[in-house]
């Protein structure tokens, strides 16, 4: 036989979907119980009509009243009993954007706490309803007894759940959600809410209005900002506050970020509102327009939603360059906070990167300064891309009258190789060590050539670590020695320590990237430090060969090198060998 048939829903597995899947805690049910009576207050829509909700909650149970717009009996079969079946939305839509519910689910959430969900309702000029539903998928419906139009819901808690009845934790759940609601919402007749949205722009003087974010501020966040940014976009009908974190805040932590839909609490924990760069805000919102995942618990990922991000991105970037212009002390004062996020920001943000550029101190071999100040003094970038190189090469590229940029803090590379694309006419260079050593003077020849038996001996001591000796004269004479190394030079280094340990097949592998060994690590002796000319003095080999191994080992300490086992070990025979020709021994006496 064929014909139509409906599905039946066992109400036990979509309770188990909704609390183990759904929603993230059975603490929910408060606010779906919450939002449907706000929505019954607004669909009334009579002026005169009292806006009142009122809750009572004992341990046992919960009672949620609403003065709303109420249940015919025929609306009570439609929409109650059928799951999935709202009164809120329209073939259209239209509805959307005025009520909060949607989905036609939010009542099973009081099966998370209970077995047995009561409601007795009134239409206007019509009898009341009672309706009671139970978690094993059963309802009823009788006459009841109501003098006045709205809705009355009633729950007995579930053995085990009475927690989520307890009227402490029944009164903060409802502030929580509802602290924005601008009617009165009472919990066992204190008020939760009331207070309407903390930035409106009421008649309150500007500076009452700041004092009063401030403080929430400090409620919702447990400190007091940095600065209130307001937050306006009219598309999501969307207004709120970024507060500017007083600390540096991880950027790797985008949640905190307090939603509201139509005033109630959708998250405290949205991640994707604002973009990833704005790590330095927190913001607190109210949306009329953005719509919630059907758990209620973030924002559903449309293109409203990427077009309020970037909105919300546009007003703080406007803050930042609004306050570059009228408080640079304070902007370098959030510089000092919160550079990374900035930083990261300037990476694909021209305005950005020009805040970095004029405000932004970098560290120099000549002092911190901003890199604008940088290219202004010596007409172009130079840097060193690692903040190791930096601290091989700072003082005596300060010798050779070379001033250079540490780029090895986070994003400083990038930005200032990206300084080169804003402005064509800065040369931005990289210093490498390599280069540096070209621009040593060589040692007169005759002088090298009368130091050639020196030059060997010392050669040999640091052959078997992959180093190659050199001499040249160079400032300042207090500097006996450099060990050089190259990015490139390092890698093929490691590269070739590798190969020695492999297999043989895998040893061709790595042969392969191996180019000639032209580029060894140098180590660079200055003929102008009297320390290395009488070393070169030394007529035994054997004493040089130790005084340049202490001169390998102190280079590598000072360019914090890493120390490999044969450094070590060379390191280690050099001390002792020196030590044992300081201190006179028994040998000696004799
Ligand atoms: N307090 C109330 N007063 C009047 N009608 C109500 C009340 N509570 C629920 N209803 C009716 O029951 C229907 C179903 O409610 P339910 O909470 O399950 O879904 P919803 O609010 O429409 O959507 P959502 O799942 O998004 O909350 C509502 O659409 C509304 O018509």
């Amino acid at each position: 036989m064929s014909g139509q048939r409906t599905f039946q829903v066992d109400l036990r597995g979509v309770v188990d979907l909704l609390s183990h899947h759904l929603y993230s805690s059975p603490r929910v049910y408060v606010r779906e119980l919450m939002q449907n009576a706000v929505d019954a207050v607004t669909a009334r829509g009579d002026a005169c009509a009292p806006r009142r909700i009122s809750m009572v909650a004992d341990g046992r149970g919960l009672v949620v009243e609403d003065t709303g717009i109420g249940l015919t009996e025929e609306q009570v079969h439609e929409f109650l009993a059928t799951i999935g079946r709202s009164s809120k939305r329209d073939e259209l839509g239209f509805a959307r954007h005025e009520f909060l519910g949607q989905f036609g689910i939010g009542l099973l959430s009081a099966f998370l706490v209970a077995d047995e969900v009561r409601v007795v309702t009134r239409a206007e000029g019509r009898p009341a309803v009672a309706w009671t539903g139970r978690s094993d998928g059963t309802y009823g419906i009788g006459p009841a007894e109501r003098a006045e139009t709205g809705t009355t819901v009633t729950l007995a808690a579930r053995a085990g759940a009475e927690q989520w009845f307890d009227p402490t934790t029944v009164a903060e759940l409802a502030a929580l959600y509802g602290s924005m609601l601008p009617f009165e919402v009472t919990v066992n007749g204190a008020a939760v809410t009331g207070g309407g949205l903390p930035w409106a722009r009421d008649e309150r003087p500007a500076g009452q209005r700041r004092a009063d974010l401030v403080g929430y501020a400090q409620d919702v966040l447990g400190t007091t900002p940095f600065d209130v940014v307001d937050l306006d976009v009219p598309e999501a009908a969307l207004t709120g506050v970024a507060f500017v974190l007083p600390f540096p805040a991880n950027p790797a932590d985008r949640g905190g970020n307090r939603v509201h839909l139509k005033r109630m609490l959708l998250s405290e924990g949205v991640a994707d509102l604002v973009p990833d760069w704005a790590f330095f805000a927190r913001v607190v919102v109210d949306s009329g327009e953005l719509r919630p995942t059907a758990s209620r618990e973030g924002l559903y990922a449309d293109d409203l939603l990427d077009r309020t991000r970037e909105a919300i991105g546009e007003q703080l970037r406007g803050w930042l360059v609004n306050l570059e212009r009228t408080d640079p002390r304070r902007l370098t004062k959030f510089l000092g906070v919160h550079h990374l996020g900035v930083k990261a920001l300037a990476l694909h943000d021209d305005d950005m990167l020009r805040l970095v550029d004029q405000w932004w101190p970098v560290e120099t071999n000549t002092g911190r300064m901003t890199t604008a100040e940088f290219r202004a003094r010596h007409g172009e970038l130079r840097y060193t891309a690692t903040a190791d190189e930096f601290r091989q090469l700072a003082g005596v590229a300060a010798a050779q009258g070379l001033a250079v940029i540490n780029g090895g803090y986070t994003y400083d590379t990038e930005l200032i190789e990206r300084l080169a694309d804003l402005d064509p006419t800065t040369a931005v260079t990289r210093l490498s060590p390599t280069d540096l050593a070209t621009r040593f003077d060589a040692v007169d020849p005759e002088v090298e050539l009368g130091l050639r038996g020196f030059l060997g001996t010392a050669q040999r001591a640091v052959d078997g670590l992959g180093c190659e000796v050199v001499l040249r004269a160079f400032d300042p004479p207090s500097t006996p020695v450099l060990f050089l190394v190259d990015r490139d030079a390092a890698f093929r280094a490691e590269l070739r320590a590798t190969r020695e340990r492999a297999d043989e097949l895998w040893a061709g592998v790595l042969s392969a990237f191996d180019k000639p060994t032209d580029d060894r690590p140098q180590l660079v002796l200055n003929h102008r430090s009297p320390l290395v000319r009488r070393v070169c003095a030394l007529g035994d080999p054997a004493a040089v060969a130790l005084a340049v191994e202490a001169l390998y080992g102190q280079a590598l300490l000072l360019g914090h090198h890493p120390i490999r086992p044969a450094d070590a070990a060379l390191l280690n025979r050099s001390f002792l060998g020196l030590l044992e020709r300081a201190v006179p021994g028994e040998d000696s006496d004799r």
